[in-house]
């Protein structure tokens, strides 16, 4: 079996995604926006929202591998436990007095439950219900009811803590805390479950930057690989210049991608990824939010020294072309609907543009985005259409919700 992802449209063959589950219960008005979240959610319909999401993609022969599962298979390989224990249990955040028998208190559970824990958080309550009380300032001044260890409701969105890019996968560090620990999840589950352990020597390669890697931060919703060698990327409110820099020398370095076009988004919450405001869905054609408007562009290739990198500005006006010339086409297809600026606002927040394609010209939509679906039926694509109401209030929609690991280029 070969990983890689070499398009944004061609066949797609086999993703990650996550069924949402405990770490949704624990979301509260008191907690949903430093968790990143817009609403609390009917956490039972999520659940069925999400599965006629996978049920879709299978539907289509798309292979679907669901995280949780993932992360506790790898659970079970001693080294992957001991990578994310000593990650999650370190004294700066637990202190001195608890961080070991903390530690060696989750080590003890077997790897379902270990990987219920990680993703859906544990009160000082629940974690006193089985164990004894370490003595320690930190542990004695939480409330019963303070979590011990925080949920992580975003896992729902498995585009963004790791993103493939051709022949190779970029494990992300994340620019808030909500979202931090997600990384290691990823490291266990790349770099030790069975089904990905036995092609790691030499045959995808494997970009992580570490957890000291702020303020380098980059997130997958924010890259885009277009195909031709290409890679786009969206400098937005949570990927930095430096991070793109970082990347694209790892890239060049390994011959994984020929060039980057970097964007200048603008840095706010309701643009948070380029892949909320501008996605493919074939190999010419994107479907852009019109509130985007046009923005300044990098071209990143390879420099003349291994540390050098070249790097040509374009002014806003130039940006599809600067796109168009990364594809080798003498122009690209943007699709904008045209309706007034307060629905389109509208349709952007709930995920218009977030389209997940699963061939060139087929795209998973959720169905509320009406305007936007019908207007891509009407330039000749197919949309599958799955209902959003509950997972879009994580402000994510189908491309944000799949980590594509194999996917063919477009032919
Ligand atoms: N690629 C994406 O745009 N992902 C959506 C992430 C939503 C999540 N609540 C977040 O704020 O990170």
């Amino acid at each position: 079996m070969t990983f890689h992802v070499d398009s944004e449209t061609g066949r797609l063959r086999r993703v990650i995604l996550h069924r949402p589950g405990l770490e949704l219960k624990r979301l509260t008005p008191t907690n949903k926006d430093e968790l990143l979240f817009d609403d609390v959610l009917w956490v039972r319909r999520a659940q069925q929202e999400h599965d006629i999401f996978a049920g879709l993609l299978r539907y289509r022969g798309v292979a679907v591998h669901l995280f949780g599962d993932l992360l506790a298979e790898s659970l079970a390989v001693p080294a992957a436990r001991s990578l994310v224990l000593d990650r999650v249990f370190d004294e700066r955040e637990y202190g001195p007095l608890a961080t070991d028998r903390l530690r060696a208190a989750f080590d003890e559970l077997p790897g379902p439950e270990l990987a219920e824990v990680l993703i859906g958080g544990i009160t000082k309550r629940e974690f006193l219900e089985r164990h004894p009380e370490p003595t320690s300032v930190r542990f004695h001044v939480m409330d019963p009811d303070d979590f011990l260890l925080h949920p992580l409701p975003n896992h729902l969105f498995t585009r963004d803590t790791s993103a493939w890019v051709y022949d190779g996968v970029a494990i992300n560090a994340m620019r808030w805390p909500a979202r931090q620990r997600e990384s290691v999840h990823f490291e266990a589950i790349y770099g030790y479950h069975p089904l990905f352990a036995g092609e790691r020597s030499g045959r995808f390669h494997l970009w992580s930057e570490g957890q000291g890697a702020h303020p380098s931060t980059i997130e997958g919703g924010d890259v885009l690989v277009i195909g031709n060698g290409a890679v786009l990327v969206g400098m937005s409110e949570r990927t930095t210049p430096q991070a793109v820099e970082l990347l694209a020398r790892r890239l060049f370095a390994a011959g994984s991608a020929r060039t980057i076009v970097a964007l200048d988004m603008p840095k706010r919450r309701a643009f948070m990824h380029l892949d909320t405001v501008l996605t493919m869905v074939d190999g010419e054609t994107f479907t852009q939010y019109a509130g985007l408007g046009m923005l300044r562009s990098y071209t990143i290739e390879p420099g003349s020294g291994e540390r050098e990198l070249k790097v040509t500005d374009h002014p806003p006006e130039h940006m599809h072309r600067a796109i168009a010339a990364a594809l080798g086409l003498g122009g690209i297809r943007v699709l904008t609907p045209t309706q007034d600026v307060h629905s389109a606002e509208r349709e952007q927040w709930d995920d218009g543009c977030n389209v997940l394609a699963v061939e060139p010209g087929v795209v998973v939509a959720y169905d509320r985005t009406v305007t936007a679906n019908t207007h891509l039926r009407r330039q000749g694509f197919e949309v599958l259409e799955i209902p959003g109401g509950e997972l879009g209030r994580g402000r994510g929609g189908p491309r944000c919700m799949s980590c594509p690991v194999e996917r063919d280029p477009v032919s």
